[in-house]
């Protein structure tokens, strides 16, 4: 087997540790006082014992994002802030490609990312799109492509607290130019349009 950076149970523990630090951000906005005091200390206190004996995390789990070797022998974490599980940013995507189609579900999304009240701020609806709408183009081209255009339509409020649909397709390939279009939905409700232009390196 070849090696890795480090262990199965120490990227399961590294994941772990991510989603206490994603509660921990949450909480932080949705507790004051002595209950924001008493829910971190329980958070401390369950990410303490994992590390003191981390058996006692689920053991058939496998690690989502575990580091890799590089050909050039660098360890390489997956910091992609929409997509990785060891990101604590990371609003996490479940996505499906096919083709010249990419349709993913992501949330219900945390306060971590309210704009107006109850409501996804507006540059998250961008991110969302622009990494969708990036991985159907990887997925149509086989390599990587920078987005050179990304024009947004924000058709209504995204709703926190509720799961999303994010759809992307590739609309047509001229040269190093790739052209994309999508969407955001909740429900049936379309609550954003997006379409770009992703330029492959030359
Ligand atoms: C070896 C590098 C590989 C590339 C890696 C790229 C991405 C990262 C790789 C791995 C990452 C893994 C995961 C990433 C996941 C998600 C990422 C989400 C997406 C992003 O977060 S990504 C970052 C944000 N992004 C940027 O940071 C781009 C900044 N930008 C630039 O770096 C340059 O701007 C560039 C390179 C884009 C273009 O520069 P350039 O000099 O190569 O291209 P040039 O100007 O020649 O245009 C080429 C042809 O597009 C036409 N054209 C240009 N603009 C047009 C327009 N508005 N409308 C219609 N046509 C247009 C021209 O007319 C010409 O057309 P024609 O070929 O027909 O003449």
């Amino acid at each position: 087997m070849d090696a890795t950076p480090e262990t199965t149970a120490d990227s399961v523990l590294a994941e772990f540790a991510a989603g206490i630090c994603r509660r921990m951000a949450e909480g932080l906005l949705e507790h004051t006082g002595g209950e924001l005091r008493s829910f971190l200390s329980a958070e401390s206190a369950r990410l303490q014992a994992a590390l003191a004996d981390p058996a006692t995390l689920e053991p058939a789990e496998q690690p989502h994002d575990p580091p890799r070797f590089s050909r050039k022998g660098h360890v390489v974490i997956n910091t992609n802030p929409v997509t990785s599980h060891r990101n604590v940013l990371a609003p996490l995507l479940t996505e499906k490609l096919e083709d010249d189609r990419a349709v993913a579900t992501v949330g219900p999304l945390p306060r971590q990312y309210q704009g107006p009240r109850g409501m996804l701020h507006g540059g998250y609806v961008g991110v969302l799109l622009d990494q969708v709408l990036w991985d159907v183009v990887f997925h149509r081209l086989g390599h990587a492509s920078f987005t050179r255009t990304l024009n947004l339509t924000y058709e209504s409020p995204v709703p926190l607290g509720e799961e999303l649909t994010v759809e992307g397709r590739v609309t047509k390939i001229d040269g190093r130019k790739t052209f994309a279009e999508g969407e955001l939905r909740s429900g049936d409700t379309v609550c954003a349009r997006a379409e770009g232009l992703w330029v492959s390196p030359r």
